[in-house]
């Protein structure tokens, strides 16, 4: 579904059984920068939904949004049928940070951090229970850092900081969880390990929002994308809005795009080549390709 002008407030505020419905929200900074305006777009539950966009184009500012971290000047945000207060309190919830946002320098083991997944689960006093335990040890096991359990995370690669606070969201149990930048510099089998688990939690009924750089990963594991520029310019099922058009769309003159006509010997095809910074994404006669080539097995950044 593609919303270039008029933003399509129908689907997001009329689905009120989706999984994160979002309608004309807007978000004025405190020094009067609008870093999204009159946002619209519906995820249903039972989906891993991409956010892309170029830098700045208000990916984080939406998370923050959907975190009730700021508030909204305008438009509403209601996650699965009910408003982010209720979700929040629920412990619906939970995100997994871009590595930025982290102070690595903080001297905490592994399943500490994994742990804080379960606060919202104790009481006042934090001390936690057999099930607490149980949940993180479950977590670790399912991201396959069961051994590294009793490391500072200060000591461990990318790839391992990104599955800790994975596991941190799944010891929390939330239903909806937003993931910001999963991908950055993380080696390319721990980005299938990644989309696997993502998987399985989208057919346990979760709802995802991945923000992401890796534009080749998108038609491979994201059932929705959600297109943004300052506002959500195409929202809906991958395969109708990663198009070419609202690629350039969203990224103009940002991206590497190049057009090749074909092998010499052969009929002349229109290849276009979208690299952000990490797998490139390859359109063939218009259509984006599931899967290209990787580029590489060393950690990327
Ligand atoms: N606290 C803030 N106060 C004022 N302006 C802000 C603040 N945070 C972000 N912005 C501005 O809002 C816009 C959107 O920023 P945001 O961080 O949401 O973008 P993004 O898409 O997440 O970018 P990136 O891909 O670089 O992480 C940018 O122009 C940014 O400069």
């Amino acid at each position: 579904m593609t919303v270039p002008v008029v933003p399509q407030v129908r689907a997001a505020s009329a689905d009120a059984g989706s999984g994160i419905a979002v309608t004309g929200a807007t978000v004025v900074y405190r020094n009067g920068h609008t870093a999204i305006r009159d946002a619209t777009f519906a995820i249903p539950t039972g989906t891993i939904a991409a956010l892309v966009g170029v830098n700045g184009s208000g990916k984080s500012t939406l998370f923050k949004a959907i975190m009730g971290f700021v508030r909204l000047a305008r438009g509403d945000i209601r996650v699965l049928g009910g408003p982010v207060e209720e979700a929040l309190r629920r412990r619906l919830i939970a995100y997994v940070p871009q590595a930025e946002e982290v102070d690595w320098n903080f001297p905490v083991l592994v399943e500490d951090v994994v742990m804080m997944g379960r606060y919202g689960h104790m009481g006042m006093m934090r001390i936690p229970r057999k099930a607490d335990h149980e949940a993180v040890a479950a977590a670790l096991a399912r991201v396959n850092m069961s051994e590294l359990r009793k490391r500072q995370i200060g000591e461990l690669s990318g790839g391992q900081r990104k599955r800790v606070f994975l596991a941190r969201a799944l010891a929390q149990d939330s239903r909806v969880i937003l993931l910001d930048e999963p991908f950055t510099g993380v080696d390319v089998k721990t980005e299938d390990q990644i989309v696997t688990l993502l998987r399985e939690l989208r057919d346990e009924g979760r709802v995802m929002l991945v923000s992401t750089h890796n534009l080749g990963s998108v038609p491979e594991f994201c059932d929705q994308t959600i297109l943004i520029k300052g506002t959500v310019l195409a929202y809906g099922p991958t395969v109708e809005t990663f198009t070419q058009a609202n690629l350039e769309m969203a990224f103009g003159g940002v991206l590497r795009h190049f057009v090749l006509n074909g092998d010499p010997g052969g009929k002349p095809q229109a290849i276009g080549v979208f690299s952000d910074d990490e797998r490139p994404l390859v359109f063939q006669d218009g259509r984006a390709t599931a899967r290209t080539p990787d580029t590489g097995n060393g950690d990327r950044h």
